[in-house]
């Protein structure tokens, strides 16, 4: 349960994939998070995707773009539906900065790691823990 008589459908997380394409109908509840913590709505729109950065790509591109937090709260007076796709690695797939993105004499901000580790990792912790943190 969220404050002020809010409920939360779907708690606050980062997306493990790569990539998450989103489709909902014209219902609002979904909330990204601002850098300074703050929730803000995502206005629906029952016509676009949304494209989503997941944890992965954040590796990827050594932070430079990052899985942005987000939450659904429920709304009280119409259903929402969502569909999502998520794309991601396979397990055995190694993950680490890619050297373009790392910069000569840049560096690397996360180790390499399979993705079988981040699942296995991930799934020891809560639903809102920043995952990244354990290859950092
Ligand atoms: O229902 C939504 O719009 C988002 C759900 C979500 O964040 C997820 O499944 O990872
Ligand atoms: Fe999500």
């Amino acid at each position: 349960h969220g404050g002020g008589g809010r409920v939360t459908g779907f708690g606050e997380h980062t997306d493990p994939q790569i990539i998450s394409v989103l489709r909902s109908n014209a219902t609002s509840g979904l909330e990204i998070a601002l850098r300074d913590g703050a929730w803000v709505s995502v206005p629906p729109d029952q016509t676009s995707f949304f494209v989503n950065v997941g944890d992965a790509l954040q590796v990827l591109t050594n932070g430079r773009f990052r899985s942005v937090r987000h939450r659904v709260m429920v709304n009280s007076v119409r259903p929402r539906v969502s569909v999502i796709f998520f794309g991601g690695p396979s397990p055995r797939e190694t993950l680490s900065p890619l050297p373009q993105l790392v910069g000569e004499g840049g560096r690397s901000r996360y180790r390499e790691f399979t993705w079988r580790e981040y699942k296995a990792s991930a799934y020891r912790t809560k639903l809102a823990a920043n995952r990244l943190c354990h290859f950092e």
